[in-house]
């Protein structure tokens, strides 16, 4: 990555920014280092040294905030389709993960990490294992990231115990690198992968590290009512009595919930990342999305892995979540498109814990997504914020600025090389069906 201190003027572009009692600013934007120092309509003077980009023909969104998935799945995308989640995990991916070398997991990353930067996302999770591959991908493409490394407890306690040091490890190894792009957290998979005495471990190991938690929960009947079976309490009882709702908690999934533990989480300050796209493939469910926001849930998106999804256009999560929600409780405005917008990038912030990106405010992290919209799906100019929901997608993507860096230029990456991305990538694809 090029550090260099770096000024830009975006002029004359449309911005997604609450302004006036309006949703869209038509005016421009400053840019020093890595935060926004100006937005307004009035064209401040050009500076010695300041690069200018011309913004029209462009709408100009926060980044967009990818707050669930396992990056380096990419490699098992389209292996496995339309098959329900235990037997998809069981049979399926934890077979070819146990083969992953720590090169596939890099590989696979960098995959999505460049579908990602190219489809406007700018900050992503990654729970996974190898996680310091993960963190070089994000160290070489500029891109900003909450990582960790995901614990399956399914082992012998000592074998517990060794993942658990690395989880630590890697907290303490990478928290704030990256010029502070990379945050991290601690994070067991599930409490079904996880037993109640090893969460407790990783609650306890959070406090220490002063990191959040993440973890899956409730993401399909079967797996609540086996922790029902297991434990004799729903999973949201079961994970405040191990006492992870001490610490800040990111959830992903939470689709099969009850009024009482929706009003649980939301006294607790938990967030969740709702996988719309992820949670139809794999049949978990509808996740009670209006429900959640109405208690004052924060609740993000997420696309989940590629190889449930099988994309990371967070475009299309968007659109998701405003379509589906509406289609299962025949209410039009269950989630309006603005909200969906803010799913995507405010509230995707706020659930990772992030206090800096997500929004356009002066002061903010120069996180940026341009879209090209001189399309004919962008015609004609009524509502912007209703064309980025309802019509665009990761195609529409033009330049994609990251800490004030420009990271994807007219649609090419700048930091990454593409094609021997994807030559690698289908590499070692075939390398895993040979192992
Ligand atoms: C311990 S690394 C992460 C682990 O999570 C698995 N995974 C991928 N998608 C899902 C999902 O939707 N629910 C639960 N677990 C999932 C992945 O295969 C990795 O092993
Ligand atoms: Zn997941």
């Amino acid at each position: 990555m090029n550090n260099s201190p770096s000024k830009w003027m975006i002029k004359n572009g449309i911005f997604a920014a609450s302004h006036g009692g309006k949703s869209v600013l038509y005016g421009h934007m400053v840019i020093e280092n890595d935060v926004i120092t100006y937005l307004g309509e009035e064209e401040p003077a050009d500076q010695e040294g300041m690069t200018i980009v011309d913004g029209r023909h462009q709408f100009f969104i926060p980044g967009l905030v990818n707050s669930h998935g396992h990056a380096a799945m990419s490699l098992l995308r389209g292996y496995g389709d339309d098959l329900a989640l235990q037997v998809w995990l069981q049979e399926k991916m934890w077979p070819m993960e146990a083969k992953f070398t720590s090169d596939d997991v890099y590989t696979g990353t960098a995959l999505s990490v460049l579908e990602m930067l190219k489809g406007g996302t700018t900050t992503f999770l990654d729970m996974y294992d190898r996680s310091e591959r993960v963190a070089e991908v994000v160290e070489q493409s500029g891109m900003r990231a909450v990582l960790m490394r995901g614990v399956i407890g399914l082992c012998s306690e000592e074998e517990q115990n060794e993942k658990l040091n690395q989880a630590v490890q890697f907290v303490r190894d990478w928290h704030g690198k990256a010029n502070g792009r990379i945050t991290t957290m601690m994070s067991p998979h599930a409490p079904y992968t996880c037993p109640p005495a090893f969460i407790e471990k990783f609650v306890q190991a959070a406090h220490d590290l002063d990191v959040p938690l993440h973890t899956h929960m409730s993401e399909t009947v079967a797996e609540v009512e086996q922790n029902v079976r297991d434990y004799g309490l729903r999973p949201v009882d079961h994970l405040e009595k191990l006492g992870v709702f001490t610490r800040p908690t990111l959830l992903a999934h939470a689709v099969h919930l009850t009024d009482e533990e929706i009003q649980k989480l939301a006294a607790h300050k938990a967030t969740i990342s709702h996988n719309p796209g992820s949670n139809l493939k794999l049949a978990s469910g509808v996740a009670r999305v209006p429900d959640l926001l109405r208690a004052g849930v924060v609740v993000s998106l997420g696309t989940d892995g590629p190889a449930s999804n099988n994309n990371l256009d967070m475009f299309e999560e968007m659109r998701l979540a405003a379509l589906i929600h509406k289609g299962v409780s025949g209410d039009p405005t269950a989630v309006p498109a603005l909200e969906a917008l803010r799913m995507g990038t405010e509230y995707g912030a706020k659930s990772v814990f992030l206090d800096n990106t997500g929004v356009f405010a002066v002061g903010m992290k120069a996180d940026i997504t341009s879209l090209n919209i001189d399309q004919p799906h962008f015609l004609p100019f009524t509502d912007f914020i209703s064309h980025t929901v309802y019509s665009a997608s990761a195609k529409d993507v033009l330049h994609v600025w990251v800490d004030g860096k420009q990271l994807i230029k007219d649609g090419v990456s700048l930091t990454l090389d593409e094609e021997k991305i994807r030559r690698e990538a289908q590499l070692a694809f075939e390398g895993l069906l040979t192992r």
